[in-house]
């Protein structure tokens, strides 16, 4: 049985994008066990990718009181060994857009190296070897991707939206290999799959094509964790399918579905409170909002809103 022992801490984690907007992370505090797989439960602007990218050392973070370990090294002063970080940006990338054939590319990163996992991850991906990268197609290219970013082993794996889309049947077999991957090997996953935008929420339940987000997923996570506007609301929390659950009253497919659905719109109901008191929150309708009456304080709202709309 594998020990655990702490793979990922944050403490007083708070983070802005700069000056003028409000925090993207609020005083983030918590502690992961090697071995856990965990998910990022939130809406869109929750602030999981901000998470992923402090924890992968991609942003410096300033503020006083915060620290951020990832096997006990301080991820910005001490670049801690075996993390594998793997987002969306890569895709965008001129160098991965190029004239080069994938077979050149993973040599190119040491894949001769790893060639027994290279080669069943490129079954697994349905990856072609005499592909070239500039002539497949956005799917193509993220699953090229996950082929280069996972063929060497890692101790702790940071996924940030890579699975959403791929097909069911690649993205099922690629958990499974995941899962089977940290259970040998000890390591750690934290990524987030699940995010979906708050106010469609009730329309969700009437695309199935929705569903497959979750599928595949209800076995993975040994955590979760639900955010909400920059905080987390459930910190990593043990996950048995209907241990978190007890009470939710949506029906969904999968328990760990309806818990999402259920988070999801808790929160939904939570920025409605904020609004009625005239809280502006990122993704509020304007007319949703109740203006200051004071002339000064709704010019003042104003700027502020548009603030938070531009920056
Ligand atoms: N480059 C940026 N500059 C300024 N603010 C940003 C930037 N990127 C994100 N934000 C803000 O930080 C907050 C968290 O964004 P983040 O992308 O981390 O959320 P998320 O939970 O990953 O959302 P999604 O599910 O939509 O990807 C949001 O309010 C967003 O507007």
């Amino acid at each position: 049985m594998t020990t655990l022992v702490s793979a990922i801490s944050a403490s007083g984690l708070t983070y802005s994008y700069n000056a003028f907007s409000s925090p993207s992370l609020v005083d983030i505090a918590f502690d992961l066990p090697s071995g856990s797989r965990t998910i990022l439960i939130g809406a869109n602007g929750a602030g999981k990718s901000t998470l992923l990218q402090l924890l992968a050392g991609k942003k410096l973070i300033t503020t006083a009181g915060a620290d951020i370990r990832i096997k006990g090294y301080d991820v910005f002063r001490n670049s801690p060994p075996g993390v594998t970080f793997l987002g969306t940006e890569w895709a965008t990338n001129p160098v991965v857009r190029g004239d080069i054939l994938v077979s050149a590319f993973l040599d190119s990163v040491g894949g001769y190296r790893h060639k027994e996992r290279r080669d069943r991850l490129l079954d697994l991906l349905d990856v072609d070897l005499d592909w070239h990268m500039h002539k497949i197609s956005d799917g193509e290219r993220r699953r090229v991707q996950l082929c280069f970013g996972l063929m060497a082993p890692w101790d702790i794996l940071l996924l940030d939206e890579v699975t959403v889309d791929l097909d069911v049947l690649v993205r099922d077999d690629l958990l499974r290999f995941l899962k089977a991957d940290s259970e040998e090997r000890g390591a750690t996953i934290l990524c987030w799959s699940l995010s979906m935008p708050l106010m469609p929420v009730n329309r969700i339940l009437l695309f199935p094509d929705a569903t497959h987000i979750f599928d595949g997923l209800n076995d993975f996570p040994t955590h979760l964790v639900h955010m909400r506007f920059g905080s987390f609301v459930t910190i990593p929390t043990p996950w048995i399918p209907t241990s978190l659950n007890r009470g939710v009253s949506i029906s969904a497919p999968t328990p760990l579905y309806a818990i999402a659905l259920q988070w999801l719109k808790e929160d939904r109901e939570f920025r409605r409170e904020l609004e009625k008191k005239g809280q502006k929150m990122r993704g509020a309708r304007r007319d949703e909002v109740s203006m200051p009456q004071h002339g000064g304080d709704a010019n003042r709202h104003v700027f502020l809103t548009l603030i938070d709309m531009y920056f």
